[in-house]
């Protein structure tokens, strides 16, 4: 099982990945993607369901009309671990290949 990240890691996670902050009060990460319309938020929505399925590792999320919200964590672990910092990294990519803003 993966291992949660230590405060330093943790700090040094947050710093490279642009756009996403810890949540309050809890220990998760969560960032705000908007795009065009709501064809481009539920196409990226769905490349990050696929990718997270092929990770086993899943976001949470919702989405309104063309903006998404995406929170994650690992659940197993009761926090933060490389599995949410990976998975923050491939859906910056999926963002930026759907047009986000
Ligand atoms: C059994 C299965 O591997 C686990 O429940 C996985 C599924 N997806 C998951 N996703 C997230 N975000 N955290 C988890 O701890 C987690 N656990």
């Amino acid at each position: 099982m993966a291992t949660r990240l230590t405060d330093n890691e943790r700090a040094a996670a947050l710093a490279e990945l642009t756009g996403w902050s810890l949540v309050e009060g809890r220990e998760a990460i969560t960032r705000r993607f908007v795009f065009a319309d709501f064809t481009a938020a539920f196409g990226f929505m769905t490349h990050v369901a696929l990718m997270a399925e092929k990770m086993d590792h899943h976001p949470e999320w919702t989405n309104v009309y063309r903006t998404v919200d995406i929170t994650l964590a690992t659940h197993d672990a009761g926090g933060l671990t490389g599995l949410d910092v990976k998975l923050a990294r491939k859906i910056d990519r999926a963002a930026t290949a759907a047009g986000a803003d």
